[in-house]
This record gives structure tokens, C-alpha cells and sequence, in this order.
């Protein structure tokens, strides 16, 4: 089963200690029972032995003790475990290609490792008790053959021929269980689709209705999956109780008909076997949940396998380049791939080069390759053909963790960190400066290290940005199409004073732009044109 191997990889707490525990409970469980047993028939004859509740006493506090211990151990070393899952899982994302997050979807992402160690964290509970009750089954099946080895031949023909019925519809439930999963990935996906276009569905009451129909025939799907599911398991433990009644109809109607002697024990197995019942019916309701936990322990490290296929090559030393004096890009190529491996949009044979200290502006219609040449010039896409030097260096895969430290970039998509970090020794007299000068004192404070408020508006988001950008002090400055959401008073600003102040400072700016009132302000423009770096204008 997927689950002890999952145990023995993500712990180094030994798993045996459990395991021993567990047989202690059980073991003490099963001693209340042949206390029991003894007291009742000493009851019977009008006898009280003292030592008999002493034992009693005993077994109690032992049971009672490794039961507590064995949930919160269970508990613990589960949260453990799933804390190093995330953990880990969240570190190799981020050591990703972007490509391949791209080509993912971050909704699947954040749906396996929320959703599904949520799971496993939530079943842990019901695990121990499973552990703990199969122990109990165990060793009172032990104690059967001490008092009625005929008993226990009964009770091992019944589960001879229940556990491989029981073991088909466990199979059954499994497979119903991974439909199930599918379902509510489907399900979740509808409710997103809900947030993420709740603008849009505002707009539109037709085109709302027709994305709740959708959602209401997954939801439809997800809870027929579920009863289904349900069903198969309702069933088996339906039969295994069954089984057990089975069993007890043969101990007291068919067994004494047959031995005699038998007749002085039927109590005591009688007991017993419904002693057993309990912890039986628990271990066989929660192996729809052992099957959940393995369903689910199978998607994550299904999950890491493709991850790990997609990380991005690493220098083993942090090394970053910190300046540069040229930069050359020398018939570089890319291309995204569409599902089938065709290409869908490539960028080709680019030749640019840029100097320490230059003001680069990159004009072209929509689609044209802009933002894509970005991504490749900032090694976030790697090249399919064509090299990168820096100061005639030659950059490697391996180069590109160090490579990339170059750049501050805010791409259209950009995401706004509310920490400063990785920035040590914030000047906080600077960065209060720096909102005033690109005028956003009122707006978010910068208090304790973060920023307060970043309900903003798109332009001033971007401000903040790009004062992020500018306390990071890289040596290049990737800008697309920043100023596309300022205002003409701060735009002027931004290209008249802030990009002049930059290189001033040996900065060096590449910016998307279309503003063509400030292209004289640019040291060289370039045009994107279908994929093409092309001569301007
Ligand atoms: N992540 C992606 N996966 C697949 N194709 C993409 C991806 N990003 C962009 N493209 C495609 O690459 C082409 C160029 O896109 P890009 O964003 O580089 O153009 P752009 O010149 O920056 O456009 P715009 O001015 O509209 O921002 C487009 O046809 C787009 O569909």
C-alpha cells in the first residue's frame, strides 16, 4: 500500500514505536475483555476477586494511555509530515521553468497542494483509529482460540470467504473513489470560474445562467459519483456486519447442537465476538478512507515526479551578476508549442545588443513578440536556438539562476509583494521618499516593513512597482508598457525625468512602449514585428 511506503519515505520518526503501541492497546483492550468474561462468570457463581479489579484497573489505565498517545502521535507525525510536503512541493514549484507553470495552470497547482494535504491532515485521526481497532480485531481473535479454538476455526472459514468479496468491492470503491476526486476537481473549477469572471457574469444574465447550468450539471455529476461511491462502501460494510451475525447465529444456534462441551463457553465467545464487531466495523468504514489517503498520496507524488522533470537548471552557488557592460543576444529564437508540439508563435533570429547605461524602447502592434522577447532577454524562457553573451560570457543554463539577478522587470502581468523581501536594511526615510515622488504618500503606508493598504488603482499599483524596483537596485530595469496606465502628468515625469535620472545613475531601462511623443528620449528604439526585431522606424 502506497500509505507505509509514503511512512517510511516522509519520516524519520520510527514507525515501529506506533506499530508497538498500537499492539499494546490492542492487547490491553483484549485483556478488559477476558477480565470481563472472568468477572461475569465469577459473578454468576457469587464470587468477588479483588486482584480481578485490580487487573481491571490496570488494563483500563493501559488502554487508556497508548489509545491517547497513539492519537496524538498519529496526529503528529501526519501534521508533520504534511507540513514537509507543502513545504517541499512549494520549493520545487518555485524552482520551476516558467514554461511549465505556464502551460500547467496555477489553479491545478494550488488545488493539489491545498486540497490534497488538507486531506491527508484530515484523515489522520480516523487513520489511527483504524490501526488501532484492526490491532484490537487481532488479538481478540487471539483470545478466541484460547477459549474456543472451534470458534476461531468458525470465525476464519467466515472470513475466508468474506475478506476476497470484501477485497473485489474495496477495489470497486477505490476506483469510485478516484471518479469522485475527478468530480470535484471539475466542481471546484466551476466555482472559480464564478469568482474569476464575476465581472464579467454581472454583465451578462444570460451568460451567467449558462455558466451556472454548467456548474449545476458538474455538481450533479460530483454528488452521483459520491452516492455511488458511498454505495459501494455502505454495501461492504453492510456485508461484513452481516458476516458477523452469520458467525453468531452459527456460535449459539448450530455449534452447540453439534459439541457439547462447547455449550460452558458460548458465553464468553458470544462476548467476544461482539467484542469484535466494534473495532471490525471500524476497520472496514475507514478503509474508504485508507483508500481516499492512497488516492491521494498517489496525486501528490504524481504531482512532484512532474515537477522534478520540469525544474530549472541551477548553478550550485549563488553567484549573481551584479554589473555588466554589454549584452548580447546573437540570432536568438523561441517558440511556444501548442499541445500537439506545433509551434503556435516563435520569435526569430533577434540580434540585439545593449550598453551599460542605455535607454532601449521597444515599439509593435499587439502580439507581435514584445513581451516574449523580454522573457527570453531576462532568461526566463530559454532560448531554442541563438546564444546570450554578457561581457562576451557565454550564459549557460546553468548560468541563468546568477543571470537572472540582473534584472528588476514589471511585466503586464506583475504581482505586488506586501513585504518588502529580500531587501535587508530598508532605509524607511527612503522609501517614504520615493512614495512621495511617485506620488503616492496618501495611498499605501509603509509600516513595520510592509505595506498597508494595496487596494490601488492598476496605475498606482504599478508605482508601487516600481518603487519596489528601484529599492532593489538592479543594474537593468525591465518596464512593459508601465506607463500605459499613468496619467499624462506623471507619465511626463516618468519619461523626462525618472528614466534620465536612471541612466544618470548607470541604470540601464528597457521599456515596452507606445508612446511615441517620448521616443527621442530613448538612446535607441527597436521594433517587434511579427516575431521579428526590425529597424526603427
Ligand atoms: N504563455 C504563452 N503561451 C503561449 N503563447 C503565448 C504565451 N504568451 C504569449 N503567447 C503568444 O505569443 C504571441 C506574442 O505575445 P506577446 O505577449 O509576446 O506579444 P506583445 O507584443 O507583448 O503583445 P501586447 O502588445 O498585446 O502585449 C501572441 O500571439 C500570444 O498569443
Amino acid at each position: 500500500m502506497e500509505i507505509i511506503q509514503f511512512f517510511r519515505q516522509e519520516t524519520n520518526i520510527p514507525i515501529h514505536r506506533v506499530i508497538t503501541v498500537g499492539i499494546i492497546a490492542g492487547f490491553a483492550n483484549s485483556m478488559l475483555l477476558a477480565i470481563i468474561n472472568i468477572a461475569a462468570e465469577q459473578v454468576a457463581n457469587s464470587v468477588f476477586e479483588v486482584q480481578l479489579f485490580v487487573l481491571y484497573v490496570i488494563a483500563f489505565g493501559i488502554f487508556a494511555y497508548t489509545q491517547r498517545y497513539l492519537m496524538i502521535r498519529t496526529t503528529t507525525l501526519i501534521e508533520e509530515i504534511v507540513r514537509k510536503i507543502r513545504v517541499r512541493l512549494t520549493d520545487k514549484i518555485r524552482h520551476c521553468e516558467l514554461r511549465f507553470i505556464e502551460e500547467s495552470g496555477q489553479s491545478d497547482f494550488y488545488a493539489q497542494i491545498t486540497q490534497q494535504t488538507s486531506l491527508i491532515s484530515q484523515i489522520s485521526l480516523q487513520m489511527s483509529l483504524a490501526i488501532q481497532s484492526l490491532f484490537v480485531v487481532l488479538i481478540s481473535l487471539c483470545y478466541l482460540l484460547f477459549i474456543s479454538p472451534l470458534s476461531l476455526l468458525m470465525a476464519i472459514i467466515l472470513l475466508g470467504i468474506s475478506i476476497p468479496i470484501h477485497v473485489l468491492n474495496n477495489y470497486k470503491a477505490k476506483e469510485k473513489h478516484s471518479i469522485v476526486a475527478k468530480q470535484q476537481t471539475l466542481l471546484f473549477e466551476s466555482v472559480g470560474n464564478i469568482l474569476n469572471g464575476f465581472k464579467e457574469l454581472k454583465f451578462n444574465y444570460k451568460k451567467s445562467n449558462a455558466v451556472f447550468e454548467h456548474l449545476q450539471k458538474v455538481a450533479c455529476l460530483a454528488e452521483s459519483a459520491k452516492i455511488e461511491a458511498t454505495y459501494v462502501e455502505v454495501t461492504l460494510m453492510t456485508f461484513v456486519r452481516l458476516s458477523f451475525y452469520i458467525l453468531i447465529a452459527l456460535l449459539i444456534f448450530v455449534i452447540p447442537a453439534f459439541f457439547e462441551s462447547y455449550s460452558g463457553e458460548v458465553f464468553k465467545v458470544v462476548a467476544t465476538s461482539l467484542f469484535i464487531m466494534g473495532p471490525l466495523t471500524v476497520t472496514v468504514f475507514y478503509i474508504p478512507t485508507l483508500n481516499l489517503a492512497n488516492i491521494t498520496i498517489k496525486n501528490i507524488y504524481a504531482l512532484e515526479d512532474k515537477i522534478e522533470s520540469h525544474l530549472d537548471s541551477q548553478e550550485r552557488d549563488f553567484a549573481p551578476f551584479t554589473t555588466f557592460n554589454s549584452l548580447q543576444l546573437t540570432d536568438v529564437s523561441f517558440s511556444y508549442k501548442n499541445v500537439d508540439g506545433s509551434e503556435s508563435f516563435f520569435i526569430q533570429n533577434i540580434n540585439l545588443s545593449l550598453q551599460q547605461g542605455e535607454i532601449l524602447f521597444i515599439v509593435g502592434g499587439n502580439g507581435s513578440g514584445k513581451s516574449t522577447l523580454l522573457k527570453v532577454l531576462t532568461g526566463l524562457y530559454y532560448p531554442s536556438e541563438g546564444t546570450i553573451q554578457l561581457d562576451q560570457q557565454l550564459i549557460e543554463r546553468t548560468h541563468y539562476y546568477n543571470y537572472r539577478e540582473l534584472f528588476s522587470t514589471i511585466f503586464t502581468d506583475f504581482h505586488l509583494f506586501n513585504h518588502l523581501y529580500g531587501l535587508d536594511n530598508i532605509d524607511e526615510k527612503r522609501v517614504h521618499a520615493l512614495l512621495a515622488e511617485l506620488e503616492l504618500n496618501d495611498k499605501p503606508r509603509f509600516i513595520n516593513g510592509q505595506f498597508t493598504n494595496l487596494n490601488l488603482s492598476t496605475g498606482q499599483r504599478k508605482r508601487l512597482a516600481l518603487l519596489i524596483t528601484l529599492l532593489e537596485d538592479k543594474p537593468i530595469l525591465i518596464l512593459d508598457e508601465f506607463a500605459a496606465d499613468q496619467d499624462p502628468n506623471f507619465r511626463q515625469y516618468f519619461y523626462e525625468t525618472l528614466l534620465q535620472t536612471l541612466k544618470t545613475n548607470g541604470k540601464t531601462v528597457i521599456a515596452v512602449t507606445h508612446d511615441d511623443k517620448y521616443f527621442h528620449l530613448a538612446d535607441r528604439v527597436v521594433k517587434m514585428d511579427y516575431g521579428k526585431l526590425v529597424a526603427y522606424p
